[in-house]
């Protein structure tokens, strides 16, 4: 593992790094902001995930997190969305498949199986990484994320309530397989049987993952992708008729964009620190 850049924020530090990753065969970069309390002793870590056309950069120079990390002790880390240096056929010729739009799956189709393995880059090779060179207790993980990225959050944290405490999103994608964002990059990197697009949407995990932990959404109501992409009573539904607490919060005004992440920033970092905390 490289470092990239270690900057001074909030008493705490802001890191960027780079490994060679064996999950999906190219380098990656990825975030990691260690608040003052980690100088002591390992805090509890809240992973998060961005959207479409991200890499680690937006949410730690856009969000506004490293405030409330902090002064409630979390360690952020953030992944990029996508492997990157490859120049597969059609990589690069849109901003919702392809390279920064990784969708957090492990494909199975040519020629994205060989290296778009986001999901298990994510759920297995980076908390191994971060947890043997950070100062962090995996005993007390969270995550949250950002459209694409609430996707990947809440699909992580349905499937392994063992692993994460708390779950929260920003204008999630909550139903993969029933919007066309979801089911291009599904068709493409898993393939046209959409029986195997289920175990990465969140609305089916609902009704039988065992979590239990309340979950938080806040959705802009003047945001240009509700309805079409993003569907988040189809969430609440689910989620209730399986018996887990969600709040959905829809905001008057607010878009799409880190604006609207960074306005509600305290609130979810206030819903992940009350959970983390032991
Ligand atoms: N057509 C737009 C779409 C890109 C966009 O809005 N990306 C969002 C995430 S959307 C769902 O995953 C984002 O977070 N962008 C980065 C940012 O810093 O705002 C476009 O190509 O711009």
């Amino acid at each position: 593992m490289e470092t990239v850049s270690e900057t001074r924020c909030f008493d705490g530090v802001q890191g960027v790094y780079r490994h060679e990753s064996t999950a999906t065969g190219t380098p990656m970069r990825f975030a990691v902001y260690l608040p003052p309390q980690a100088r002591r002793g390992p805090v509890p870590v809240l992973w998060w995930l961005s959207g479409l056309t991200c890499t680690e950069e937006n949410f730690i120079t856009k969000a506004g997190a490293q405030r409330y990390a902090a002064e409630h002790g979390l360690a952020l880390v953030a992944p990029d969305t996508s492997p990157r240096g490859l120049d597969l056929p059609g990589e690069h010729d849109a901003y919702d498949f392809g390279s920064g739009a990784g969708f957090y799956v492990d494909a199975t189709q040519a020629p994205w199986a060989s290296h778009y393995r986001m999901d298990s880059y994510v759920t297995e090779e980076l908390p191994a990484l971060v947890a043997a060179r950070f100062p962090v207790d995996p005993a007390r993980q969270g995550i949250f994320g950002h459209s694409m990225g609430g996707h990947g959050a809440l699909v992580m944290a349905l499937r392994d309530p063992d692993r994460f405490r708390s779950v929260s999103a920003f204008a999630p994608i909550v139903s993969p397989t029933r919007v066309p964002w979801g089911e291009k990059a599904f068709a493409g990197y898993l393939g046209d049987d959409r029986a195997a697009w289920t175990a990465y949407d969140a609305a089916e995990l609902a009704a039988d993952s065992a979590w239990r932990a309340p979950i938080l959404i806040d959705q802009g109501d003047a945001d240009p992708f509700l309805g079409t992409q993003l569907t988040p009573e189809a969430f609440v539904s689910a989620a209730q008729a399986g018996g887990i607490p969600v709040t959905l919060r829809m905001q008057p005004g607010y878009d799409h964009s880190y604006y609207f992440i960074a306005s509600f920033m305290a609130d979810h970092m206030a819903h992940h620190a009350r959970l983390l905390a032991r």
